[in-house]
């Protein structure tokens, strides 16, 4: 299914649940704004090459739109339009006070240099500067991006309007990133899996994760869950799948990976399909990569008792409703991703206050809004009798509408 067909339908059923006014409805959907961008760089070998970007600006109700910045080949406007739309609702889970947008590029960042992506990434900036800033919307890394980005970002942003740090968040510590930051989506998985888990009497120690992803998310994610005991029996990325029934040694994978190997080639695992990743036998699934991995094609199949949604949207409505009929549980990606998007705020609070927080102080800021959002969602979904997807839909929603109504509608 479309994302932004699947993500606006999670939307009306939140907004029929807390009985919204059709005409409210209608506004917190449309997007505040839409840029299209033609961005044309020279290759290295002096070619020309011609790339789309966007940014979709969803909503500020609540405060600056915030959310990431994203290049793939499959980015499109109605993907960044749901990307943008679940950041507008995810702020709002955690109660931070941002609004939601998404950007992205059409490109393979693997396909290009460093030299070409710091020239595509200038050229965006370029495109899209009057329209971004410290109080208007702050930009993040996302797929296929990274602090490096940032700081490009920065740079070629303060050209315009003199040096400010605050315009993105996920930047270099020397830049005025925050500490923490790097590992923050990674962490807050944890988290809220441990929160998750918490009501089920049950624990990371001791069960089986298989984790789609070792990326930044996916890695540091992994990271944690070995180090709290969790046994991760299978992990995939773009270059292949590995198993190990006795449990990967995330370290040693890291190691590998540093050096320069691909996950594929890491020999404490064996080589798997990579479509089995997803239903793969464990306690615990974590996607950590793209939006629409599970569908009405796996779901049946999954054999997971739980799955903690690292991405953003990878499970479609139609998987949804499978997966809620066969009695697995759903940890929802407006919440359990939003361990990035909270540290970025940290980041931003850091950077207008000109102050640097140490490490655990972040970390446990980080752990105690997770712990709140985890038991707000619960009361809606206690309050609606819904699951947890619908808990955390109401749950931003209802915050988005109530900021919208506050603020009235005179022209
Ligand atoms: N970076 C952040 O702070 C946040 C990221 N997210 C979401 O988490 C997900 C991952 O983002 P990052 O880790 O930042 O991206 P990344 O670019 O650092 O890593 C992406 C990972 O996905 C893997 N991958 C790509 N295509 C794949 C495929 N077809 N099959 C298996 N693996 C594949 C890549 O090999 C890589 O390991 C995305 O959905 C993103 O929107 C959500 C919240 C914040
Ligand atoms: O850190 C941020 O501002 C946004 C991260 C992001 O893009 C996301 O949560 O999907």
């Amino acid at each position: 299914m479309n994302s932004l067909v699947a993500t606006s339908r999670n939307f009306r059923q939140a907004a029929r649940i807390l009985g919204l006014d059709s005409k409210l409805e209608k506004s917190l959907l449309i997007p505040f704004r839409e840029i299209k961008v033609e961005c044309s760089i020279p290759r290295d070998d002096g070619s020309l090459a011609s790339f789309v970007g966007f940014r979709v600006q969803h909503d500020n109700a609540r405060g600056p739109m915030k959310g990431g910045i994203r290049y793939h080949p499959e980015v499109e406007l109605d993907e960044v339009n749901a990307l943008a739309q679940l950041m507008t609702w995810k702020t709002a889970v955690v109660d931070i006070p941002y609004g939601g947008a998404k950007g992205g590029i059409g490109c393979s960042p693997r396909d290009l240099s460093k030299s070409e992506l710091e020239r595509l990434t200038r050229v965006f900036t370029q495109k899209i500067h009057d329209l971004i800033g410290t109080h208007t919307d702050v930009p993040a890394p996302d797929m296929g991006t990274n602090a490096q980005t940032m700081a490009w970002i920065l740079d070629e942003y303060s050209k315009f309007h003199g040096h400010s740090p605050a315009v993105v968040t996920g930047k270099p510590i020397d830049l005025g990133g925050s500490l923490g930051r790097e590992a923050a989506t990674g962490r807050g998985v944890v988290f809220a899996t441990d929160a998750l888990l918490g009501e089920y009497g049950k624990s990371i120690q001791g069960l089986t994760f298989a984790i789609q992803g070792f990326g930044n998310v996916g890695s540091w994610a992994a990271k944690l869950i070995h180090e709290s005991g969790g046994k991760i029996v299978a992990i995939g990325d773009v270059s292949g799948t590995i198993r190990n029934r006795n449990g990967l040694d995330i370290h040693q994978l890291l190691k590998h990976k540093a050096e320069g190997g691909l996950l594929k080639d890491f020999t404490g695992g064996d080589a798997m399909d990579p479509d089995e990743l997803l239903v793969h036998e464990c306690d615990v699934l974590i996607p950590c990569a793209l939006g629409g991995v599970l569908h009405r094609e796996n779901a049946a199949s999954v054999k997971a008792k739980y799955i903690i949604e690292a991405a953003n949207h990878p499970t479609d409505p139609e998987a949804d409703e499978i997966l809620s009929k066969k009695g697995v549980v759903v940890l929802p990606d407006i919440y359990a991703n939003a361990g990035g998007v909270t540290v970025s705020y940290f980041e931003w609070v850091q950077n207008i206050q000109g102050f640097m927080w140490h490490e655990e102080k972040v970390n446990l800021e980080l752990q105690r809004y997770m712990k709140t959002a985890f038991r707000n969602i619960k009361d809606m979904c206690i309050s609606h009798g819904c699951n947890l997807r619908m808990g955390a839909f109401t749950l931003g929603v209802s915050r988005v509408a109530r900021a919208t109504l506050l603020r009235g509608w005179e022209a």
